[in-house]
């Protein structure tokens, strides 16, 4: 059949059209941006044959990503069959590629610069155990509910928990590696968050822990440098509890990040909570608030069990407030629950599989306050012209 095989230009390009909507998941943009579509053949037929350049030999998100470009090429109307025949980018495509997503940027140039457009939370806590990751995951997820771009960077040395509280962890409780295209990492993304954690590059949870501080420092700058975050409209930091060299690193790296102290309600937590927001001050940093996390539990008769008795959190934010032009609000209290305590350990964030639970209502409020403020324009350029 030679009519069969005269190709059909106009229905090759509704076909590119429609790859257009295809994502790459790690990178999060459409793959025909990406440059990975290396033509569209359609004959008479209606048979297509669509040419996938994957970034790298074993892309981890090569099944998603030929399923994917066989439904959207399959579902163009007079499409009556579907090859896609995958490849490997050459080197210097890929070098291309890893510019084009620099926007120009060299390597090992940090994204978050004094211009960028992402609003950045360094979460802290004076001591650990207080809930800090549990609360940033869910804060993330949160946020990313909202139709909001967002990362998280996993910086707590003793305690990198984000990729378990994200369900990026193998059965063993191995954090997942991130892709590598060439010198730029991609971020794993989980419920729509960009996860980059210290846990995803040691062998052992205990392997980081002796970090000293340059080694430390040198891995906030990767992450900020080398981690491909892409376009976010908020990234979190969860920071190592008190007030150490990863506090001070960032506190150097991203001056312009605000920070959100977590504290219990136990007012003997408050001194050391209120000295790691004074060290992320003492950097530059400002203050956007006090988390407190496991206030009181209701319990089945009404009563309310408080378990770390009450009062941190707002004392926190009152000592914090002390000789600011501005005072630093409690943005919630996040009672103790069960199911965050249990969606944590599976991987699952109660932000989305039990949004009613007290304590998912709760973050996602603060999500919603934090979503909705005004960027804090304070030192910063405003590109703009008077008419
Ligand atoms: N509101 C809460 N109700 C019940 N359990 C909670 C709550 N918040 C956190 N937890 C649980 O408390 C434990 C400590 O939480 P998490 O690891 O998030 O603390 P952390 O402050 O990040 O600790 P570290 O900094 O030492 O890593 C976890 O088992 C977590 O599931």
């Amino acid at each position: 059949m030679a009519a069969a095989r005269v190709p059909d230009p106009d229905l090759a390009r509704l076909v590119e059209r429609a790859l257009g909507g295809v994502l790459d998941p790690e990178i999060r943009k459409p793959i025909t941006e990406l440059d990975m579509i290396g033509g569209v053949e359609v004959d008479a037929a209606g048979a297509a044959t669509v040419r996938v350049k994957l970034t790298i030999v074993g892309c981890p998100a090569a099944d998603a990503i030929e399923r994917d470009v066989r439904a959207a090429t399959a579902a163009v109307p007079g499409v009556t069959a579907v090859t896609v025949d995958v490849s490997v980018m050459s080197p210097a495509e890929r070098s291309a590629l890893t510019e084009k997503l620099r926007g120009g940027r060299a390597a090992r140039v940090q994204q978050f610069g004094p211009d960028s457009l992402t609003r950045i939370y360094a979460v802290t806590s004076g001591k650990g155990g207080v809930g800090k990751s549990t609360v940033t995951a869910n804060l993330a997820v949160a946020l990313a509910e909202r139709g909001l771009r967002v990362g998280v960077v996993d910086a707590d040395v003793h305690g990198f928990s984000v990729p378990g509280l994200l369900g990026l962890t193998d059965a063993d409780g191995v954090a997942v590696r991130p892709t590598r295209v060439d010198d730029m990492i991609l971020p794993p993304v989980a419920y729509g968050v960009k996860v980059i954690s210290i846990g995803m590059f040691v062998d052992s949870a205990s392997a980081a822990v002796a970090w000293r501080g340059p080694m430390l420092h040198r891995t906030i700058q990767q992450f900020l440098g080398d981690v491909f975050f892409g376009d976010l409209d908020v990234l979190l930091l969860d920071l190592p509890p008190g007030t150490g060299d990863v506090a001070i690193s960032v506190g150097q790296l991203l001056p312009q990040a605000e920070v959100l102290v977590i504290t219990t309600p136990q007012p003997a937590a408050a001194d050391v909570a209120e000295r790691s927001g004074v060290v992320a001050r003492q950097t530059g940093q400002r203050i956007a608030g006090v988390i407190e996390n496991m206030a009181g539990l209701a319990q089945p008769d009404g009563s309310v069990l408080e378990l770390f008795g009450s009062g941190g959190g707002a004392e926190v934010a009152r000592r914090l407030s002390a000789g600011q032009d501005e005072p630093v609000p409690l943005l919630v209290s996040v009672p103790l629950s069960v199911p965050l305590r249990a969606g944590g350990d599976a991987g699952a964030p109660i932000v989305v599989t039990d949004p009613q639970d007290p304590a998912a209502a709760a973050i996602r409020g603060v999500a919603e306050q934090l979503a909705t403020r005004a960027r804090g324009l304070a030192g910063r350029k405003l590109g703009l012209s008077l008419r």
